[in-house]
């Protein structure tokens, strides 16, 4: 086998002659060697200095961590009656992907085997601009008011004081709002360290409204499922690859796609018709709950494929810029408070880390679209800045205009109600077999072991309230006196 995770394989000799970034040409002595000249003098030193020390970029304030690639995505199945989406229109179309897979919690610069939710975000580069469907590897969220955020991103990444990832701050989170369980022991469970990005399912969660084209709405759950089958390491092999191999994640990807290997999923989607919506409630909509597959089974759309490395990682996945407000026509995102919450804080993100004008980036600009808009100038990539176009709206000369259609479709209106998953998460854990239990109590015990004792009680009592057996299991685990 061809071990392809070294990107640089081509020794054929230089491309060219070296330059400044100004494109004079530089001599031998100036790249090579500084001593006893003048560095003012030097343009290439100057010119390189000033580039290296403006190098990096924030990076995102959660899914620090990841690694992408491109290919397509391809319909498989007559899905009409239910999208009328352009690129999901007809069996057969293909369109082309970028897809990022991330780590949730850690930071640009961490080793990758660790326990927790992962990114699985998709972007469709649709002939009607493009489509992002930005999911997770746990099929429910922890939370459903965008209040949490803030909250939640402090408590998990590092402590202010200490600069450590601190258990103390998870325990008294999970503590204080225990319906996150329904996310979190599926954490700490075996679907916690999945074996590859290869091996990972994606879910976007949320229940998104779609329309077909004759204006008829339903309501969607998107799964993309790995066709080589769902698969997680055990926590002792985890910890032994994340010392031999901390990148062995991106490694993993990079050479399958490298050896020809490609990686693919089958998109399938949970389908609620307005009548099923009315009839179960806004329930439906809360992403700290799964929409059980015995009431609405999956149907198959199509499948992914991701047939190319990215040849540039900062150009093309680093930059990379998803956002749920990346819709088109037909698709409506969701009616919940978590989706419109991710409407804006994406873009506003994306503003700050990328600069303004981020979509221009080659790899999040909707090529095979021509797009036309009123915003112009800021930091780069301007590209043509849209040449004389007139720039404000509306205008009597040659200025873009908005297309003429019947009243724009909306989202429906629900009325959301305080969490209640606690059904889910027990009946998860009951269906647990003996083993996959015994994992999930040392896994818990693995991470409260440091843990102030108060947290660890008010944790083992939650666990009691939810499975008796994962109560006892983690209270003995801890040498904990008292024995439910
Ligand atoms: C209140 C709810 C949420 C807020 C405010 C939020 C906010 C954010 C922000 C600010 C980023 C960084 C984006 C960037 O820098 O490009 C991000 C990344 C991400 N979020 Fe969320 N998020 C929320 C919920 C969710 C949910 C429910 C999911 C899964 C369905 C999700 C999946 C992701 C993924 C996959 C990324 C990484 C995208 C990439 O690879 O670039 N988020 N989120």
């Amino acid at each position: 086998m061809n071990n392809r995770d070294e990107a640089f394989v081509n020794f054929q000799g230089p491309v060219g002659v070296l330059t400044t970034s100004a494109g004079a040409p530089v001599p031998y002595t100036d790249a090579t060697n500084t001593l006893n000249a003048q560095l003012i003098y030097n343009t290439f030193f100057m010119d390189s200095i000033t580039s290296v020390n403006r190098e990096r970029i924030p990076e995102r304030v959660n899914h620090g961590k990841g690694a992408g690639a491109f290919g397509y995505f391809q319909v498989t199945r007559n899905v009409s009656h239910i999208f009328k989406a352009d690129f999901l229109k007809k069996v057969g179309t293909k369109t082309p992907v970028a897809v990022r897979f991330s780590q949730a919690l850690s930071d640009r610069g961490s080793p990758e085997v660790t326990r927790e939710g992962r990114g699985f975000a998709v972007k469709f580069y649709t002939k009607e601009g493009n489509f992002d469907l930005p999911g997770n590897s746990i099929p429910v969220y922890f939370y459903k008011d965008p209040i949490y955020f803030n909250r939640f991103l402090h408590a998990l990444k590092r402590n202010p004081a200490t600069n450590l990832i601190d258990p103390h701050t998870l325990w008294d989170l999970i503590t204080l709002a225990p319906e996150t369980l329904n996310n979190f022991l599926r954490v700490f469970s075996d679907a916690g360290i999945p074996t590859s990005y290869r091996n990972m399912p994606g879910y976007p969660i949320h229940t998104h409204q779609v329309e077909n084209k004759n204006g008829e709405c339903n309501f969607v759950r998107f799964h993309f499922l790995p066709d080589g089958g769902i698969k997680y390491l055990m926590s002792e092999e985890a910890r032994n690859l994340n010392v031999m191999d901390p990148d062995y994640m991106t490694r993993d990807l990079y050479r399958a796609i490298g050896n020809g290997d490609f990686p693919s999923w089958t998109l399938h989607i949970q389908i609620l018709s307005e009548a099923d919506v009315k009839k179960a409630g806004p329930k439906v909509f809360d992403v700290t709950r799964i929409i059980p597959l015995k009431e609405h089974p999956l149907h198959e759309v199509g499948k992914l494929v991701l047939d190319r490395n990215p040849k540039n990682y900062f150009a093309e996945v680093e930059q990379l810029a998803f956002s749920p407000s990346n819709l088109v026509p037909g698709m409506l995102g969701s009616p919940d408070k978590i989706y419109e919450g991710r409407k804006l804080a994406y873009r506003d993100t994306q503003c700050y880390r990328l600069g303004k004008n981020f979509n221009k980036m080659t790899v999040n600009c909707p090529f095979r679209v021509r797009t036309f808009t009123y915003n112009r100038d800021g930091v780069s990539p301007v590209r043509d800045n849209e040449e004389d176009i007139p720039n404000y709206y509306p205008n009597s000369f040659h200025g873009p205009v908005p297309y003429m259609t019947k009243p724009r479709s909306s989202l429906i209106k629900i009325i959301e109600t305080q969490p209640d998953n606690f059904d889910q998460i027990q009946e998860f854990v009951n269906e647990l077999k003996t083993d996959e239990k015994s994992r999930l109590i040392e896994n818990l015990v693995y991470s409260l072991q440091t843990v102030f004792e108060p947290l660890q009680r008010k944790a083992v009592d939650i666990f009691t309230s939810i499975n008796v057996d994962l109560g006892n299991g983690v209270a003995n685990g801890l040498n904990m006196t008292k024995c439910y």
